[in-house]
């Protein structure tokens, strides 16, 4: 094991402080976060509009560099990565669910999830047809077993945001980030979502992060942390 691998947690942010320019000054987005997430737990994280939970995620994402602080991803350190190493990082190790899936409108389901696994590029003989099983297993994994030849205009908003989520877990993420997943969708199928992904977590070991408004979601969660002003805190029934 080289020095840079830490074996306790799937993703540590430790004193993680973020600002933005604002005018003459600085915005600070995040304030001294820190957050551990072991691996098969999911933590919702709650809080109010600009307190800081989209830039929470696009840091554990590695998509923002902080200002100070430990981002430690599957035990890596990530502030000494190049943007190449980064981006590797994040086809290997994260997966990420958006609000909206972004599906593309010519794939089929199935396509939608084979297509992640090619842009990984670790390419092997034979691959492509265990590509294409991985992808059927986790459509199903999801509940769409049946809708794997469907295109997006061809499914449901609840089934869209499934296939979203399959997408996110075709590359065995060590760490899942999930962005307000339910915020399209009435509350009998976000709650169905918010069941899957605690589910898919404890299945597959994920240590996944849940920003939501939605109290399904801290039902699901192994533990809820608030967000107020870029700092966290104990946030049971926050929401
Ligand atoms: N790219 C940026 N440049 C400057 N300021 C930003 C930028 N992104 C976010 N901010 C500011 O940082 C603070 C935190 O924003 P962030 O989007 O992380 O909050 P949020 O909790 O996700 O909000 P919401 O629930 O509305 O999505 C806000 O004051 C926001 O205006």
């Amino acid at each position: 094991m080289s020095s840079g691998r830490l074996l306790s947690s799937s993703l540590l942010l430790a004193d993680v402080t973020l600002t933005y320019p604002d005018g003459a000054g600085r915005l600070t987005a995040l304030d001294g976060v820190g957050l551990d997430v072991p691996g098969g737990t999911l933590t919702a994280v709650v809080g109010p509009s600009g307190s800081g939970k989209s830039s929470l995620l696009a840091v554990a994402a590695t998509l923002v560099t902080p200002d100070r602080g430990r981002v430690v991803v599957d035990g890596v350190e990530t502030a000494a990565l190049s943007r190449a190493e980064k981006a590797e990082l994040r086809r290997r190790r994260l997966g990420i669910v958006f609000q909206q899936p972004n599906l593309l409108a010519s794939l089929t389901a199935s396509e939608q999830l084979e297509l992640m696994a090619h842009v990984d590029g670790r390419r092997r003989r034979g691959a492509a047809g265990r590509v294409r099983e991985r992808a059927r297993e986790l459509l199903a994994a999801v509940g769409l077993a049946g809708e794997a030849g469907r295109r997006p205009h061809q499914l449901s908003g609840g089934q869209r945001q499934r296939v979203g989520i399959a997408r996110a877990l075709m590359n065995g993420p060590a760490v899942l980030l999930v962005d307000e997943p339910t915020s399209a969708l009435d509350h009998e199928r976000g709650a169905a979502v918010l069941e899957l992904l605690a589910g898919l977590t404890r299945e597959r070991g994920t240590a996944t992060v849940l920003v939501t408004h939605d109290r399904a979601g801290l039902a699901v969660a192994d533990r809820v942390v608030g967000m107020v002003d870029g700092r966290l805190g104990a946030g049971a029934g926050a929401a």
